[in-house]
C-alpha cells in the first residue's frame, strides 16, 4: 500500500505523539498487573532485578579465578568455591524466574481476555455497529494473549538489563573510564536508529486493522456453514481466496519493505558497534601486554564487551517494542473506558418490577451517521393486555421501532415513557428483563437444546419443568421428544453429535426461549421468514393465548396472520401511517386495505391456478 509523503508524514507525527501520551496509561498498566497475581508479580520481579546483577557477579568470579590461578592453594579454593557459588546462583534463580514467568504469563492473558470480554458483553449496539469500534476490538482482541505480558516482561527486562549495563560498563571503568564512554555510544547509537523503524513499524500494524478485519470476513465467510451454500453455489469460493491472498500480499509488501530498512540500519548499527569495541579490545590487549592488566581482568573486560552488546541491543529492542505496545495499551484502556460514565449513570436509575405501559411522544431517530431519519414522529401508547401487530414494506422502520422500544439505541429525540415514568430514569437492564423477543436474525446457538431455550432465562437453565413448559407453549415439545437425548440434545453442525434443525425448528426454539421469561412485553419480529403460513398463524395464536394481561408486539409481512391483533400499525417510510383494528383499517380504504387485498389476491390466484 503506497502512502504519500504527507500522509506518511502526518501519521508519523501523530504516532510519536501517541508514543508520548500512551505514558499516562502507565499507572493502569501496572494496577492491571497487580491485580492479576500481586505475588507472582513480586516473585518475578525481584527475581528479575537479581539476574540484573549476576552476570556482572559471573565475570567477576571469572576474573578472580584467573588472576589467582598464580597466587596460594587457599586463594584459588576460595576463587573458585565463589566462581561455583555464582554459577549454582545464578542457574537457581533462572529456573525460578521461568516458572513464575509462565505462571503469571498465563494468568494474565486470561484475566486480559476476560475483561475485553466482560468489556465486549457491556457494549451497546450503536457501538457495536461503530466500525472504529469494531477496529479497536479487532487491535486488542488480536494481541491480547501476549502483549500484556509482553510488556512486563520488557519492563522488568529493561530494569534487568539496564542494572547490568550499568555494572558492567563500572567494571571497564575501573580500568578506563573513556573506554567505558565508547561503550555506552553503542546502546545511544542503536535506539536512535532503530527509533524510526519501530515507529513505522507500529504505524502498519495499526492501519492494518480494518483490512485484518476484511481478511478475516473473508476467511469466516469460507469456513462457515451457514454461508458455505451460497460460496458454492454462486462459485465464490476462489474469488475470495484470491481477495485475501490479495490483502495478504499486501501486508508481506509492507513487510519486506521494513524489513529492507530494518536490515540497512542493522549493517550501519552493526559496523559502528563492532568498531568501538574491537577498539577497546585492542586497548585491553596493550595494557596487559605492557603488564598494566592482570590477564583475568582481559578477560573481565572481553565478556563484559560482549554482555554490553547483548543488553544494550536488548534494551534497545524492549524500549522499541514498549512504545509499540504502549500504543496498544492506549487502544486497550480507550476500548475498556468506552461508555463507562454511561454505565455509572445508570447505577443510579430506578429498577422497575414490571412494564404495563408503553407511551411514545413524537419519537423520532437516525442511525449513526446517516441524514435519514429511521423513525419520524412515533407515537403510541401500550397497556398491559393489548396486543399490536406492524405490517409495512421493507425498510419501513418495523424493526428499527423494536430496537428503540428495547433501548438498544439510546439517542432518541421526543420522549419514551415506561409506567409514566421517562425511559432515561429507567435501568436498562431492569427494563430489558421484562420484555420477551424474537428477532429476525435469531441467534441460532451451538449448543443443547436446554442452553438454547434456558438462554431465555440463565437462572433456569437446569429446570426442566420449566424450559419442556416453554417448549410446549411454542410448540416444540414433540420434536425435543423425538431428539436422541432429549434436552440435552446438541444442536447444530459446528460440534460432536450435533443435531441440525430446519429453519423453522429453530426459530420455534428461539420462540421457546423467550418464553422462558416471565415477561410483560412480548416482541415476535417476522417469523415468516422461516415459517409456513399455517406454523405462523399457529405461532400467533399461541402467542395471543399466552400474553393475556402482557404486552404483544408482532411484526409480519401476512397480513392474514396478523389480523386478530388488537391493533393494527401501518409503517411507511419511518412513519406510523395507519392504525387501528382490521376490521376499521378495512373500512379506511387505505394502504392496509390495498395490500390486504393484494395478498388475498394473490392467494386466490394461486389456490385457482392449482
Ligand atoms: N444498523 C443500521 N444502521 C444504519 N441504518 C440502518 C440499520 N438498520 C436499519 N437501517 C436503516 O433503517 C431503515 C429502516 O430499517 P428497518 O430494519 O427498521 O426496516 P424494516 O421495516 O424492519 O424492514 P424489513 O421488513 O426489511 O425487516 C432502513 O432504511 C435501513 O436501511
Amino acid at each position: 500500500m503506497m502512502m504519500s509523503h504527507d500522509e506518511q508524514e502526518s501519521i508519523e507525527s501523530l504516532s510519536l505523539l501517541n508514543v508520548v501520551r500512551s505514558f499516562r496509561y502507565w499507572p493502569r498498566i501496572f494496577q492491571l498487573l497487580w491485580k492479576v497475581s500481586a505475588k507472582d508479580l513480586i516473585c518475578f520481579s525481584i527475581l528479575n532485578l537479581i539476574q540484573g546483577f549476576l552476570p556482572a557477579l559471573s565475570i567477576m568470579a571469572t576474573q578472580q579465578l584467573i588472576n589467582n590461578i598464580t597466587s596460594t592453594q587457599e586463594k584459588i579454593l576460595g576463587a573458585f568455591l565463589f566462581f561455583i557459588a555464582v554459577s549454582i546462583f545464578f542457574g537457581a534463580v533462572s529456573i525460578y524466574q521461568s516458572y513464575f514467568e509462565s505462571l503469571y504469563q498465563a494468568k494474565l492473558s486470561n484475566y486480559t481476555n476476560v475483561i475485553i470480554m466482560e468489556k465486549a458483553s457491556r457494549l451497546t449496539l450503536a457501538d457495536f455497529e461503530n466500525s472504529q469500534v469494531q477496529d479497536q476490538l479487532k487491535r486488542v482482541q488480536t494481541d491480547s494473549g501476549y502483549r500484556p505480558f509482553q510488556i512486563t516482561k520488557q519492563i522488568f527486562g529493561i530494569a534487568s538489563n539496564l542494572i547490568s549495563l550499568v555494572s558492567m560498563i563500572s567494571i571497564v571503568m575501573i580500568w578506563n573510564w573513556w573506554a567505558a564512554l565508547l561503550l555506552i555510544l553503542i546502546p545511544v547509537i542503536s535506539f536512535f536508529s532503530f527509533l524510526r523503524i519501530g515507529r513505522q513499524e507500529f504505524v502498519i500494524q495499526w492501519k492494518r486493522a480494518p483490512k485484518s478485519r476484511s481478511a478475516w470476513y473473508l476467511s469466516y465467510l469460507l469456513t462457515r456453514d451457514n454461508s458455505f451454500k451460497e460460496v458454492k453455489l454462486y462459485t465464490l469460493g476462489s474469488y475470495f481466496v484470491k481477495q485475501y491472498r490479495k490483502i495478504c500480499e499486501d501486508f508481506f509488501a509492507e513487510d519486506k519493505l521494513l524489513a529492507g530498512k530494518r536490515l540497512k540500519y542493522s549493517v550501519v548499527y552493526k559496523l559502528i558497534d563492532n568498531l568501538s569495541s574491537y577498539s577497546i579490545i585492542f586497548l585491553a590487549v596493550i595494557s596487559a601486554y605492557r603488564g598494566q592488566l592482570p590477564i583475568g581482568n582481559v578477560v573481565g573486560i572481553f565478556q563484559s564487551i560482549s554482555q554490553v552488546q547483548g543488553r544494550s541491543d536488548s534494551i534497545v529492542q524492549q524500549v522499541l517494542g514498549l512504545c509499540q505496545n504502549n500504543l496498544f495499551l492506549e487502544q486497550l484502556f480507550s476500548f475498556l473506558d468506552i461508555d463507562s460514565t454511561e454505565r455509572e449513570r445508570l447505577q443510579e436509575r430506578s429498577e422497575i418490577k414490571e412494564i404495563n405501559k408503553i407511551e411514545f411522544r413524537d419519537v423520532s431517530f437516525r442511525y449513526q451517521g446517516k441524514q435519514q431519519y429511521a423513525l419520524k414522529n412515533i407515537n403510541f401508547t401500550l397497556e398491559q393486555g393489548q396486543t399490536v401487530a406492524i405490517v409495512g414494506h421493507n425498510g419501513s422502520g418495523k424493526s428499527t421501532l423494536i430496537k428503540i422500544l428495547l433501548q438498544l439505541y439510546a439517542q432518541t429525540k421526543g420522549q419514551i415513557l415506561i409506567n409514566d415514568l421517562p425511559i432515561q430514569e429507567i435501568n436498562d437492564v431492569s427494563y430489558q428483563k421484562r420484555v420477551g423477543a424474537v428477532f429476525q436474525d435469531f441467534v441460532q446457538y451451538e449448543m443443547p437444546v436446554r442452553q438454547n431455550i434456558g438462554y431465555g432465562n440463565i437462572g433456569e437453565v437446569d429446570n426442566d419443568q420449566r424450559i419442556a413448559e416453554a417448549a410446549s407453549n411454542a410448540g416444540i415439545d414433540t420434536l425435543i421428544e423425538n431428539l436422541p437425548n432429549k434436552l440435552d440434545t446438541q444442536l447444530g453442525r459446528w460440534f460432536e453429535h450435533g443435531h441440525q434443525l430446519s429453519g423453522g425448528q429453530w426459530q420455534r426454539i428461539a420462540i421457546a426461549r423467550a418464553f422462558m421469561r416471565d415477561a410483560d412485553v412480548y416482541i415476535l419480529d417476522e417469523p415468516s421468514s422461516f415459517l409456513d403460513p399455517e406454523a405462523e398463524r399457529d405461532v400467533f395464536e399461541r402467542f395471543h393465548d399466552l400474553i393475556k394481561n402482557r404486552i404483544g408486539i408482532f411484526i409480519s409481512h401476512r397480513l392474514s396472520s396478523v389480523n386478530f391483533a388488537d391493533q393494527i400499525w401501518v409503517m411507511e417510510e419511518g412513519e406510523i401511517v395507519e392504525m387501528g383494528t382490521h376490521a376499521e383499517l378495512m373500512a379506511r380504504n387505505q394502504t392496509y386495505a390495498r395490500l390486504y387485498r393484494l395478498q388475498a389476491d394473490a392467494y386466490s390466484t394461486n389456490v385457482s391456478a392449482v
